[in-house]
């Protein structure tokens, strides 16, 4: 399916139960995918059970994820948005995430957190993502010069790699080459595009803060919505009715930038997700054979939490509301070819309030 790399486009695999089956090149990915969950599990069970000790020997307290794009924006929208889902009786562990190169974010949990109870998790599909590497090569440095001259006993540089850092990868000689025992590996494929990747080991601090049961429920959330774009009418497909609004809006109503704006505090980082989800995959100038598109492929996606933004995103609308008018007669000969291809659809307008009333007039 993508074709540009020449690789199937299967994140949906990871969520696949058991006892399901998919081939691809002849082997059955689905085993190989719930063995990666199962691995993954153990290294939560051991971190909640208080049983993974850094090298001085305490148990570990703090975890911070090292990755950037699909490697952090995923595990750090939804470890807030399910935070309320903590287990009970667990032995505590708090996620932290860092992700810029200037190192302002990894300096400021290098100065209050205790390098004896915390680890870090290296996430990145290619293990070659400079800011990723540059960050972990200082949190390296800060836990040899805090430990190895720890105590009366020196502790060796290999087991403070070792106790102090795991790996999430689609490359594990990377990572190996990097230091990180082969059993602190986590691995995922090369058919999992990186912003998906949450759904699979990179959504290990996801696992970490939820619990490995919870985790679960939600890969399984992620199936059912999966099943519903596979089956689902037209008319009532969730994924296709959005798919379609948002050609609606960027190509006949002219609206080009696209805000987001969750009123649920929880959802803080959502827009910054989203703006990677939506822009990498369709913010393409070149069709599927490399020709230059002569339509819109995606808006501008932008946003924050609501009450951020209020006066900006109102005064936004307003543009995009004249621009709407403006252009709607220019582009009505447009509307009426495209009207013979699009499927009737009913829509709430309370659902998205600035859905073109076009597409929610009954007759349309
Ligand atoms: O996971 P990595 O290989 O480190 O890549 C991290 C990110 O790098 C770039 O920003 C890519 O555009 C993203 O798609 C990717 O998620």
């Amino acid at each position: 399916m993508n074709v540009s790399e020449n690789r199937p486009a299967l994140h949906t695999a990871l969520r696949l139960p058991a006892d399901a089956t998919l081939e691809v090149e002849g082997e059955d990915i689905v085993a190989a995918v719930h063995e990666s969950l199962a691995q993954m599990e153990r290294l939560v069970c051991r971190l909640h059970a208080g049983q993974w000790r850094g090298a001085t020997g305490k148990p570990i307290r703090h975890v911070v994820n090292l990755g950037v794009g699909g490697s952090d924006l995923g595990p750090l929208m939804v470890t807030h948005a399910l935070a309320d889902f903590r287990p009970k009786d667990i032995h505590p562990v708090e996620v932290h995430f860092a992700s810029t190169m200037d190192g302002s974010q990894l300096a400021d949990y290098l100065s209050r957190l205790n390098p004896e109870t915390t680890i870090f998790v290296l996430s990145s599909k290619s293990f070659t993502t400079i800011d990723t590497l540059s960050n972990a090569n200082t949190a390296r440095e800060w836990l040899l010069s805090r430990l190895t001259q720890h105590g009366a006993t020196p502790i060796s540089a290999e087991l403070v790699v070792r106790q102090h850092f795991i790996g999430v990868s689609a490359s594990p000689e990377k990572m190996t080459d990097w230091g990180i025992a082969e059993d602190h590996q986590l691995t995922f494929w090369e058919w999992v595009g990186g912003r998906y990747s949450l759904w699979g080991t990179i959504g290990l601090p996801i696992a970490l803060v939820v619990g490995m049961a919870n985790f679960r429920e939600f890969l399984a959330g992620a199936h059912s919505m999966d099943r519903h774009f596979a089956e689902a009418e037209m008319a009532e497909n969730l994924p296709v009715l959005l798919a379609l609004a948002g050609i609606w809006n960027v190509n006949f109503l002219d609206i080009r930038a696209h805000s987001i704006l969750p009123y649920d505090g929880r959802l803080e980082y959502f827009a910054a997700y989203l703006e990677q989800l939506e822009m990498e995959s369709n913010g393409k100038s070149v069709t599927r054979q490399g020709q230059p598109v002569n339509y819109s492929t995606c808006p501008v996606l932008w946003g924050s939490l609501a009450p951020m933004r209020s006066t900006r995103s109102t005064s936004c609308c307003t543009r995009a509301l004249s621009r709407w008018c403006a252009t709607l007669s220019r582009r009505s000969s447009a509307m009426t070819r495209w009207k013979t291809r699009i499927p009737a659809v009913t829509l709430k307008p309370s659902t998205v309030w600035h859905w073109p009333t076009a597409l929610l007039s009954p007759g349309y």
